[in-house]
């Protein structure tokens, strides 16, 4: 059979980056091996999610699938959401397009600035069924859950949040001073979790500042992570540790987060970037370059 050869974008979201398929006019369906394959670093175009832009089915600008780098399917991908917010915004001349996912309808708004993005996250999912946990926790802003020794923990009573996907939120005083690549993929497992969840450690160091390192779901330990920033920002302000306005910032750089008052939504704001595009043949899944990506920012020009 003749192979078949796809185009796509390679984009990222400080740093967190994706393989974006535009599978509008010709459906495409990688297996959970093929994705996996492609996601690998080593021998793969290497990503951390996949995204497959696909027709609406109630009418919205586009629908975004979203797979981890391990071939799994999940609901909630908030800098790829403003990177397909981005494309979809620039392919139609409009500042405000609506992305349908799983999670439910989500908003992208240009946000001041070259390239930055604004995405309406929606509401925080705050109770313990909706996180979900295997048990019922009444109080879901600190549960009983710890690793390392019972009279030493080395992580301890974390705040838990959905936006779309599970995010559990470690409160530290340094994000260095843990093997987060250790620990985080025993978290990611716990049985508490039964959907798994991401791990996010977390110190706030100003005011309405939080420096955050995440292992991802799926994904490991990535550069950005735009719900769990969201996560982060709700769990935080729910919590009186900080306002409804913060910045997070991530190793690949800063998420701003409101909580809005009034309807709950979470607005999260930050860069987006088209690395460069390229074409994979999907029988032998080799690929190549085809083109580059966006001029590099001039240095502040983001703000
Ligand atoms: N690993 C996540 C999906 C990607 C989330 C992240 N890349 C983001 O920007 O929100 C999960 O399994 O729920």
């Amino acid at each position: 059979m003749a192979s078949e050869t796809r185009p796509f974008l390679k984009m990222n979201g400080l740093g967190n980056d994706f393989v974006v398929w535009d599978a509008r006019e010709k459906p495409l369906r990688l297996t959970k091996d093929q994705i996996a394959k492609l996601g690998d670093r080593e021998h793969g175009i290497g990503f951390d999610q996949m995204i497959t832009v696909e027709r609406s089915t109630c009418g919205v600008d586009a629908f975004m699938r979203i797979h981890n780098s391990d071939g799994g399917q999940v609901d909630a991908c908030g800098n790829a959401t403003r990177c397909i917010g981005r494309l979809l915004m620039e392919e139609n001349a409009k500042d405000l397009v609506t992305i349908e996912t799983n999670a439910g309808l989500l908003h992208a708004f240009d946000a001041a600035g070259l390239r930055n993005v604004t995405v309406d996250m929606g509401k925080p999912r705050l109770n313990w069924d909706q996180i979900p946990l295997a048990e019922e926790f009444a109080d879901t802003r600190a549960i009983e859950l710890q690793i390392g020794p019972i009279d030493e923990p080395i992580l301890h009573t974390p705040a838990v949040v959905n936006m779309g996907n599970p995010h559990a939120i470690f409160w530290v005083k340094d994000v260095e001073a843990y093997d987060l690549a250790r620990v985080g993929p025993l978290l990611e497992r716990h049985p508490v979790f039964p959907e798994g969840a991401n791990i996010s450690l977390a110190h706030i160091f100003d005011d309405n500042q939080i420096r955050v390192k995440v292992w991802e779901r799926g994904a490991g330990l990535t550069l950005a992570c735009g719900t769990a920033a969201c996560a982060v920002g709700v769990a935080a302000a729910r919590d009186d540790k900080t306002g409804r306005k913060t910045t997070i910032h991530l190793p690949g750089g800063p998420i701003g987060i409101e909580w809005r008052e009034g309807d709950g939504h979470v607005l999260m704001t930050g860069l987006t970037e088209v690395e460069f595009e390229g074409e994979v043949d999907i029988e032998t899944l080799t690929w190549r370059k085809t083109a580059g990506g966006d001029a590099p920012l001039e240095a502040g020009a983001a703000s």
